[in-house]
């Protein structure tokens, strides 16, 4: 079962410390939302648990350094959906998925029949098999991003972690994506995913790890994180949380007023 443990993680840009000394742990099966307000350093610390930007500390897989392992075999065991990218290749949508099968291919050799099943495996579970001769340039913003999920579904990896996976997409596709991340930790997967929508992020996730300014600031279960308080202190929004359902929901009221 995979782990993957973040040892005081620390990532500097430019002269910003954007990420301090982050500490977590995080368990095959598990889907955990990684929220906090904008330029808190969701993304960065992502990127990091991706050996993408330089960090201090440590970030282990299974017990082996992220920053020590080949490209390829990083990309064999954490898939990752980055925020908004952009496309500049006119590749087909099942070309394109196809790209998540890259990791698992020795240099210069063609995709096997395995390849292939993958490939079409992720296109039926993002909803994009109607897509797959459209070329990816020329999709919707959602369309593109479902493309996007695909490619990451691709590769079947033992870890998942999503930036913004839901950015663009209506509600349907929403939930659709969702119930897939959920459906990843359900058959024994390491899913991470940066959220923005507190609700959805309730609803689905295990577990809340809430940023601020680089730091966590509050990691548990969504019934224990999520507070007025809390969302007052790091959003400065006045917020009720209905706890009576299935799920806990949040209704935002407006900017938080300073206290008299
Ligand atoms: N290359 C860079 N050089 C300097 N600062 C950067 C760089 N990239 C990002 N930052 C800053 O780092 C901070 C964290 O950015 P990050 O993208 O990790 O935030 P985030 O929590 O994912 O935000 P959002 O919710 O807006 O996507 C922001 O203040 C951002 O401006």
């Amino acid at each position: 079962m995979v782990t993957l443990t973040l040892d005081r993680v620390g990532v500097a840009l430019g002269r910003r410390r954007v990420v301090r000394d982050i500490s977590a742990a995080f368990a095959a099966g598990t889907l955990t939302g990684v929220v906090g307000p904008n330029g808190a350093g969701k993304s960065t610390l992502a990127r990091a648990m991706l050996a993408l930007v330089p960090a201090t500390g440590a970030v282990r897989i299974d017990g082996d350094d992220v920053a020590a392992l080949p490209r390829a075999g990083l990309a064999r065991r954490i898939a990752y959906l980055p925020q908004g990218q952009t496309l500049h290749w006119p590749l087909t949508v099942e070309r394109l998925v196809g790209l998540g099968r890259l990791p698992h291919l020795a240099p210069m050799s063609r995709i096997a029949d395995g390849d292939a099943a993958a490939i079409e495996r992720a296109m039926a579970r993002a909803d994009v098999l109607d897509l797959r001769d459209r070329i990816a340039t020329e999709l919707s913003g959602g369309e593109r991003a479902r493309t996007l999920f695909a490619r990451a579904l691709a590769v079947e990896a033992p870890a998942l972690i999503a930036d913004e996976p839901l950015a663009s997409l209506d509600p349907g596709h929403q939930i659709d994506v969702m119930e897939l991340l959920r459906a990843e930790a359900d058959t024994g997967k390491l899913v991470i995913a940066v959220l923005h929508d507190l609700t959805m992020a309730a609803r689905y996730c295990d577990r809340l790890l809430v940023i601020d300014r680089g730091t966590i600031v509050a990691d548990g279960t969504p019934r224990d994180v999520l507070t007025p308080d809390l969302l007052r202190a790091v959003y400065g929004i006045d917020a009720r949380i209905e706890t009576g359902g299935d799920w806990p929901t949040v209704t935002t009221f407006g900017r938080a007023q300073p206290p008299d």
